[in-house]
């Protein structure tokens, strides 16, 4: 059967990745989440003082630093998950941090770097076989994409998951200051100007809010056996 692309974009902390995984799992496609590349580069910015005093990004300073900046997924052999690495060190949990979280969207906003990120992107899914997941996928990245998926939910119900996903890990995580960081990523990934989040015009959209996690992996397989069909007719 011939492989095609699958575009899964949306919100934050709606269950793309969550849905995206578990789809590349079954049907032995490669995962590739790109927040964990944005995530990766706000590290990189956060870690070389490329912050202001006042929150802002010396946007400069990033920008003469791009070539620097090496990002890479390589396998987890324990949870069978691609894990990110910056420039060769396992930054998978630095990067799910809040302060992390709290930065990203206006690193994410700089076109310098949303042109690198999806140059490695379309690399990365060249050969098809791939399941993408972020906020341009189906729109920029590969608008040609076989099945795209929108995904939504509450914002109250994807800061509740987030919520029990940190406490669950035993991590600190205040409800109200994650439903907070929602929104605000929320507002600037679909108002910035350059691939802002919107919902392709041919994707299929998802409101995931009362699904259960089998519940959405058994509808995105449907979803997925169709697409492939309909490249089969
Ligand atoms: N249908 C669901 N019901 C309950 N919990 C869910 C569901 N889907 C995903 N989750 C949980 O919600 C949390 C967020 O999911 P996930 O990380 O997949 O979202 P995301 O959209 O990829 O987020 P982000 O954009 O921030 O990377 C995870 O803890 C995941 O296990
Ligand atoms: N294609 C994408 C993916 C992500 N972003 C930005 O990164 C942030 C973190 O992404 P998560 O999926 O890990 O939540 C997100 O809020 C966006 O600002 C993006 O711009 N494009």
């Amino acid at each position: 059967m011939k492989k095609i692309t699958i575009a899964i974009d949306g919100f934050s902390s709606c269950g793309k990745s969550t849905m995206a995984k578990d789809l590349a799992r079954e049907v032995g496609y490669v995962y590739v989440d790109t927040g964990a590349m944005y995530r990766a580069v706000t590290l990189y910015a956060l870690e070389n003082n490329m912050f202001l005093p006042d929150g802002g990004i010396d946007a400069d300073a990033l920008r003469r630093k791009m070539g620097d900046i090496g990002i890479s997924f390589r396998l987890n052999e324990a949870t069978g998950r691609p894990d990110t690495y910056l420039n060769g060190e396992r930054v998978e949990d630095k990067i799910r941090s809040m302060e992390v979280s709290d930065h990203v969207s206006p690193v994410a906003a700089l076109p310098f770097v949303r042109s690198a990120m999806v140059a490695l992107q379309q690399a990365m899914g060249r050969d098809k076989g791939v399941v993408m997941d972020g906020r341009d996928i189906g729109t920029t990245v590969f608008p040609d994409a076989e099945l795209k998926i929108y995904v939504t939910a509450s914002a109250e119900v994807r800061a509740q998951r987030r919520f029990d996903e940190l406490k669950s890990k035993g991590m600190d995580a205040d409800f109200d200051d994650i439903l907070r960081n929602v929104k605000e990523r929320d507002y600037i990934d679909s108002h910035r100007d350059v691939s802002p989040l919107r919902k392709a015009d041919d994707a299929i959209e998802l409101d995931n809010s009362h699904m259960t996690i089998a519940e959405q992996k058994q509808w995105l397989l449907e979803r997925f056996h169709e697409a492939c069909q309909k490249q089969a007719d």
